[in-house]
């Protein structure tokens, strides 16, 4: 079976856009199975919390640290999107933490425009070596609150980052005037598509008021020598066990286990 694989193009078009998004990233089959131990998962459903918007909308989602052997982290693992990760840090990467977004319909709330890195930064990182990859687990669309982003925005570097409701949102007249010269997207994706993006590309998505479900799947990654010197991160300056494409498909067939060591909130 082939896995799809990123390029050097895929790495000019990331370092000149903020981001690449990966067509059919997961077969089929991949996404689907994925899909269908998230949404069974107790573990994940015990471990998630949520998070209120602006409107008072709340959007829930579960936070992990330790890569294992679920079927996330085989994911996480995978040489392809490991590999990934690796060509557009220039570099070896280590995971940071991996989180399941679940944005339900009519109820999920939106994310406010920010920078991971405008958290990360927060959290001791000292350079934005960086990234997220986020994978649609379940069709994300406008109706449905889809990631929108703004082209070239990571090129700005780190902006300010104050409180939004109950979430950290970039300071606004900086967002504002970025959004007067550089072009807004909203990224749409099928179940199975991946997105790789900055750590300082600005970001947001619009509330779920659809009748459709938004999954998806984060994992970030850190550039190994970037450590942080400050919290307890050790996941993200360990190296990865890396695993084969195929591992998702043939064993890929569990939940995550309670010792994750999940974010608490
Ligand atoms: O997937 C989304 O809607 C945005 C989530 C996000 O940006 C984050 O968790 O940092
Ligand atoms: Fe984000």
């Amino acid at each position: 079976m082939d896995y799809k694989k990123l390029t050097p193009a895929d790495k000019a078009q990331f370092e000149k856009d903020g981001y690449i998004l990966i067509k059919g990233m997961l077969q089929e089959a991949e996404v689907k199975k994925l899909y269908s131990i998230a949404i069974n998962d107790q573990v994940i459903s015990n471990k998630s919390f949520d998070r209120g918007d602006a409107n008072g909308l709340r959007t829930k989602l579960a936070l992990w640290y330790s890569l294992a052997d679920d079927a996330y982290s085989l994911l996480a693992r995978s040489k392809r999107i490991v590999e990934g990760a690796n060509l557009l840090l220039g570099g070896e990467s280590a995971h940071f933490h991996s989180k399941l977004m679940q944005k339900e319909p009519k109820v999920g709330g939106a994310w406010e425009w920010h920078q991971d890195y405008g958290y990360w930064y927060r959290d001791g990182f000292l350079y934005p070596q960086m990234l997220s990859v986020l994978t649609a687990l379940s069709a994300s669309t406008k109706e449905n609150g889809c990631l929108q982003v703004i082209k070239g925005s990571h090129l700005m570097g780190r902006i300010e980052h104050g409180f939004s409701g109950e979430q950290v949102g970039a300071n606004q007249e900086r967002v504002d005037e970025a959004l007067k010269n550089s072009e807004l997207v909203f990224v749409e994706m099928e179940a199975g598509d991946t997105l790789f993006f900055h750590s300082n590309l600005l970001h947001r998505s619009d509330a779920n008021l659809s009748d459709a479900p938004r999954w998806s799947l984060i994992s970030a990654y850190n550039l190994i020598t970037n450590k942080p010197y400050k919290g307890n991160y050790p996941s993200a300056t360990e190296k990865i066990n890396i695993v084969n494409d195929d591992v998702l498909l043939q064993a890929g067939n569990e939940g995550i286990k309670d010792n994750a060591n999940f974010l608490v909130k």
